[in-house]
């Protein structure tokens, strides 16, 4: 579904400057969950907004269902760390669901029923009159998800969308998660710093290394549907969560 093919970026416009992104080669399937991780500084964020067609690429392409991505793809939808800064404090909870789908040419009624069904999956139903800074960050952070979800997406880029809660909070929105993309058939590309979060969220992890690119790629066989307790209990998990953290330590030398 996804093709990221030797995908080079490199900011400014000396082309000799250090890359951000070099080489870097992946694909993603249809209603696959792929994880990334790596260091602070390696690439990520630029990565992610390469793939979305916010920032121009250097060299190499993005190929979301054959097509070139050369600007924002209509069915791609992004969930960012910040969600302070992604809602609008002076829309309602309901009207800030609501709004990417005017710019997709939804109809009015069928918006109406999509941001309150988006609204009832993340557990807001009742609070869509509410505005954003009535709601704790936690709760913040799952209207980002409702808008994401009601825009209907094939794909859903995720930058440390969880980064900012508490960890009773993120155990919670990492289940809404996995049962939204089950719910919707979704592709999801999540990147994380939290090692546990990507083994316990993912098909596939993705270790990548400064200037981004694969230094290594974990198949995750954990069975689903998954749970904090007997998924995080499983042997396997901590098998992975080794090899993973072996890779990211600054000796680790990946395959
Ligand atoms: N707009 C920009 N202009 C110039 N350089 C940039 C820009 N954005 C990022 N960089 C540089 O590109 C490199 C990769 O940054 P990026 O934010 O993509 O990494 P990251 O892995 O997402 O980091 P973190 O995990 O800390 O969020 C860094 O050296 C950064 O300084």
């Amino acid at each position: 579904m996804l093709e990221v093919a030797q995908l080079s970026k490199v900011y400014g416009p000396d082309p000799a400057a250090r890359p951000a992104v070099a080489d870097l080669t992946f694909d993603v399937a249809a209603r696959e969950f792929v994880c990334i991780l790596g260091s602070s500084g390696c690439g990520k964020t630029t990565m992610l907004r390469c793939l979305a067609g916010l920032e121009p690429v250097t060299s190499g392409h993005v190929r979301l269902r054959d097509e070139v991505v050369s600007g924002p793809p209509r069915e791609m939808a992004f969930v960012f760390q910040d969600y302070s800064r992604s809602l609008y404090p002076w829309m309602t909870v309901e009207r800030n669901v609501a709004f990417p789908l005017r710019y997709k040419g939804v109809p009015k009624q069928e918006a109406r029923a999509a941001t309150q069904e988006a609204l009832e999956a993340v557990g807001l139903g009742g609070r869509g009159r509410s505005y954003p800074w009535q709601l704790s960050g936690g709760m913040q952070q799952r209207v980002a998800i409702a808008r994401a979800l009601a825009y209907r997406p094939q794909i859903l880029l995720m930058d440390e969308p969880f980064a900012s809660v508490d960890a009773q909070t993120r155990a919670g929105l990492e289940d809404l998660l996995l049962d939204v993309w089950q719910r919707y058939e979704i592709t999801v590309l999540f990147v994380t710093h939290d090692i546990d979060e990507a083994v316990y969220l993912a098909d596939r992890v993705l270790v990548l290394r400064a200037p981004a690119h694969v230094a290594l790629t974990v198949e995750v066989d954990l069975p689903r549907p998954r749970n904090q307790l007997t998924t995080k209990g499983h042997p396997d998990f901590g098998r992975l969560r080794s090899e993973l953290l072996a890779a990211l330590s600054p000796a680790g030398t990946p395959q």
